[in-house]
């Protein structure tokens, strides 16, 4: 595709412009979003069930294999531009998010990938997600780990369970990157229990009032919109949590630190706390006590969409070790004809490829029929997030002396792949999401 079909004389204006269609790719007719896949993520919430043979009841069109190309290669076009790897790198460094990224990553249009297009998105579905998300993972973990917080687990959420008053309000500052969102689920006694969450939303005139603390808050520090989660009904456990849409311009919120982490330095992440934080009933996500459904939900594409975090990281840990063992001589010879780094670089490489089959087979099963198979999504991050950290130490390893100092990405990418085994559920909670869906299915051979 020629450069000249970017429309980059798009204007904020018309970018935000909620009735005006955009088509950001610059893709021929054939990519025009059918209305049936226009109606994909608006229907999704009535086709999630957890049973593994729930399916969507018409079915809808989802981009073809060639869309899918069209766009990986507009993702690395915006990588090779903006997301180099000294940006990469500085980003890290930094520990801090480049602010003028969100406006870069709005303008390609890559904010709404599942979003509707009335509201600025493109209505592409989960598979088009995952490959903006690996690709900018490749890039710079970071960067790809703060986008996947705004465009899945704040777009996306809204886009499922918001009302069209919800959507039309936030969900076009928010694709055209004029509004950082997050969402607030984790508290620091309440991380993998997450039914154990303490902050409180109290019911009052107009509205409710939230009080507590919430932390591992990934674009807390930046965010301009939070969805929080709040037990609406303090004993009521399950049945008692409400979501909702809070701006962080409300009184008596605050961002109360910046974390120091070992990985991921570039994606900022905070605690934030709520006093008597006064959120109007229209701000409301979802039924008021029904935010379990919502979280849980959630929780499922998130960790789909999340699954391709890794397998970029897997893709950039490859990109280093290779050129690197083919130049690097030793002993006379370029160091990739020793069986030992052939043997690492073999693993590295069918680890990502079988990682990336069980990440693409989950999501297309998600747009092609409406399939959410809640093991799936925990196990295809599961997989690739274990074998990111293995690709990574690998990588480290051919690099020999070069992987342990910073001045090349190999042990960034080794600090951001830990993140993936313990953030969007450990891998002890993805184990324990996979067995009880066993347990489920299998109830009757146990009675
Ligand atoms: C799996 C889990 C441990 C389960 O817990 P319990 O046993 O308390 O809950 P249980 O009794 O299983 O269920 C409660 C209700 O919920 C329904 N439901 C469950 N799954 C689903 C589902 N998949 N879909 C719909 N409904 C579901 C269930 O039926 C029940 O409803 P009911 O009360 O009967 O009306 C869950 O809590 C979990 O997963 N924790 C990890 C959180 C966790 O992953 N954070 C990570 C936050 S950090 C993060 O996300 C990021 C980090 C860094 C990067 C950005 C993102």
């Amino acid at each position: 595709m020629s450069s000249s079909t970017i429309p980059r004389a798009l204007s904020r204006a018309t970018r935000c412009n909620a009735a005006t269609p955009r088509r950001p790719f610059g893709l021929g007719p054939s990519f025009t979003p059918s209305a049936s896949s226009r109606a994909t993520a608006s229907a999704l919430p009535l086709q999630q069930r957890r049973n593994a043979s729930s399916k969507h009841p018409k079915g809808f069109e989802s981009p073809s294999p060639g869309d899918l190309a069209e766009l990986r290669e507009r993702v690395q076009e915006f990588t090779r531009r903006e997301l180099t790897e000294e940006v990469a790198s500085a980003t890290d460094k930094n520990n801090n998010f480049p602010p003028d990224m969100w406006g870069k990553l709005g303008e390609a249009g890559f904010l709404g990938i599942t979003a509707d297009e009335d509201v600025g998105g493109l209505a592409m579905g989960y598979q088009a997600h995952c490959v903006v998300m690996e690709e900018l993972s490749r890039a710079s973990g970071s960067i790809a780990l703060s986008y996947a917080a705004h465009s899945q687990l704040c777009v996306n959420q809204l886009q499922l369970n918001g009302s069209a008053e919800q959507k039309q309000k936030y969900l076009p500052d928010l694709i055209a990157g004029q509004k950082v969102g997050a969402l607030a689920m984790s508290e620091s006694g309440a991380g993998s229990d997450v039914v154990g969450m303490r902050t409180r939303a109290q019911e009052v005139d107009g509205g409710y009032v939230l009080n507590g603390s919430k932390m591992w808050i990934t674009n807390g520090p930046d965010a301009d919109l939070v969805i929080v989660y709040a037990k609406t009904v303090p004993d009521g456990g399950s049945k008692g949590i409400t979501a909702f849409l809070v701006d962080t311009s409300a009184k008596g919120f605050a961002c109360l630190r910046k974390l120091d982490k070992m990985g991921m330095r570039g994606s900022n992440t905070g605690e934030l706390v709520f006093e008597n934080v006064f959120v109007p009933r229209e701000n409301v996500l979802g039924a008021v006590n029904g935010g379990v459904r919502v979280l849980m939900e959630g929780l499922d594409l998130e960790r789909l969409v999340l699954s391709a975090g890794p397998l970029g990281l897997m893709q950039a840990a490859l990109d280093v070790a290779l050129p690197y063992a083919h130049a690097r001589r030793q002993f006379g010879t370029p160091i990739a004809q020793f069986q030992f780094m052939q043997g690492k670089m073999a693993d590295m490489y069918t680890k990502l490829q079988a990682s990336r089959a069980y990440t693409y087979a989950t999501a297309r099963a998600v747009d092609e029929q409406g399939i959410i198979k809640t093991q799936d999504c925990a196990g295809a991050i599961l997989y690739a997030a274990e074998r990111a950290t293995e690709c990574a130490l690998d990588a480290i390893q051919v690099l020999g002396g070069m992987g342990y100092v910073e001045e090349m990405p190999a042990s960034r990418i080794m600090r951001d792949a830990k993140l993936y085994e313990i953030g969007a559920g450990t891998s002890e909670i993805r184990r324990m999401v996979i067995g009880r869906a066993f347990n489920k299915e299998y109830a009757p051979l146990s009675s």
